[in-house]
């Protein structure tokens, strides 16, 4: 067995108490075997003067628009994705969606986070991108039929579950799957019954938007007299598995619903003020009994994709919303950005304890922005960036050491990134 010891730093439980300990990681296995004083491994990875906590998970993203960061701002959801997006996302290579996707986990890497749910087109080359890299994943083709006639929409189901039952458990397991249709209005509802129906034949999880913006649940109200929720579920859309990304416009029959099918929600804090689309119900959901996850969108609504950022609009917000400054409270932010993300979008990680996936984060604690320290879980929440994330280790791996990534070689990866990136504009315009 190769271990690696994670040494001298201060360790979050699972329970939110911080220990001084050392972590040890069996790296065969990509699971942490021990915590406690003094612990000695083959290799060491330096934790002094920082916390170890688990790795962040971003329940919901595309990676590969960080090639679209910055393209196009300050517009709502729908004349964003009309006007500006699809049409530049009509000239994406393949080879384009893998150098957005490089730039993604290079990022991601870089702040923290080990795990994400992505959909996307080209999603093979993103599975190589997260096998090369180290990360783990859920993924799913992105399945749209709004514009295209029904023998198209067919296609791209079979392409979406194609794709879902051939890479589930890729990457010596890293890789998870999903069929992914895209939401309830820009899918037909005999397509989406189809996904459904499949997703549940190959035991995979159905992903989607959902109850994103007003104008998204409006016509289903009007055409069909129920809530977007509703029509869901009568369509087999929701159940333990399942989880839909935004939940902004939930009443409370739609928030009882999703608890009662055990469906998670992905609060995407920072896209949703972006797009003006409005502030989920994060404080009710999750007494509710809903999972929630945290997730940052794409980078072009957000524009980054790093979750400490996206824990502090979480926290901030869901204050706003609820017109109480104890709702949304710090460890519920870190709890969503971490196990409860992992239950998400179900895949292993988000605890630190014996038997549990390696996969963790070294937080650097010795800056000015951080001193000082009366309470670790408030600055993760309000304080750290991902910049203080000093080492990340995903499935006993070490993905980045002293903030070298070990994976990827970052200078070549910004580098294509951003020849593509141009490329592609100047293609669109
Ligand atoms: C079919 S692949 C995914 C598809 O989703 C688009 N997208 C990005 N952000 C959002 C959002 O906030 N709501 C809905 N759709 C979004 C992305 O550009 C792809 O076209
Ligand atoms: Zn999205």
């Amino acid at each position: 067995m190769h271990t690696l010891a994670v040494t001298d730093g201060r360790v979050l439980r699972p329970d939110g108490r911080v220990t001084t300990d050392d972590v040890l990681i069996d790296a065969d296995a990509g699971t942490i075997e021990a915590i406690g004083p003094d612990l000695e491994g083959d290799e060491v990875l330096d934790a002094s003067g920082g916390l170890v906590m688990p790795g962040l998970v971003n329940a919901h993203t595309h990676v590969s628009m960080t090639l679209l960061r910055g393209y196009a701002d300050d517009k709502p959801l729908d004349a964003w994705l009309r006007e500006d997006i699809w049409p530049v996302e009509e000239e994406l290579t393949d080879d384009d969606i893998e150098a957005g996707a490089e730039l993604g986990v290079l990022e991601m890497i870089r702040s923290g986070t080990t795990a994400f749910a992505d959909m996307y087109f080209a999603m093979d080359r993103v599975a190589d991108v997260v096998e090369r890299a180290g990360v783990r994943a859920r993924l799913g083709r992105g399945i749209v039929t709004v514009g295209k006639d029904h023998e198209e929409a067919r296609a791209d189901l079979e392409d979406g579950v194609e794709f879902a039952t051939t890479y589930d458990g890729a990457a010596d397991g890293r890789i998870h799957t999903a069929v992914m249709p895209h939401s309830l209005t820009t899918v037909e509802e005999s397509i989406l019954e189809e996904a459904a129906d499949l997703a549940a034949a190959h035991d995979l999880p159905v992903h989607l938007h959902a109850n994103e913006t007003e104008s998204e649940v409006d016509p289903i109200v009007s055409e069909r007299g129920i809530r977007p929720i509703e029509y869901a579920d009568d369509r087999g859309v929701l159940g333990p598995s399942s989880f839909l990304a935004h939940g902004v416009h939930l009443d409370d029959s739609e928030i009882a619903r999703l608890a009662e099918r055990g469906t998670a929600v992905v609060h995407c804090p920072a896209s949703n003020m972006k797009l003006a689309s409005g502030i989920a119900p994060v404080q009710r959901l999750r007494e509710a009994g809903v999972t929630v996850g945290i997730g940052t969108d794409g980078a072009a609504s957000n524009n980054d994709l790093d979750l400490f950022d996206e824990m502090r609009d979480a926290a901030m917000v869901g204050k706003l919303a609820a017109a109480d400054a104890s709702a949304v409270p710090a460890p519920a932010v870190v709890e969503m950005a971490t196990s409860g993300g992992a239950e998400a979008i179900g895949v292993p990680g988000g605890r630190i304890e014996a038997g549990a996936a390696a996969d963790l984060i070294v937080v650097d604690l010795e800056s000015p922005h951080l001193t000082p320290a009366h309470d670790l879980v408030s600055h993760l929440a309000y304080a750290v960036r991902g910049s203080d994330v000093r080492h990340t280790v995903c499935d006993g791996s070490v993905l980045m050491r002293d903030r070298e990534v070990t994976t990827l070689d970052a200078d070549a990866v910004m580098e294509r990134a951003g020849s593509v990136a141009a490329d592609l504009v100047a293609r669109a315009e």
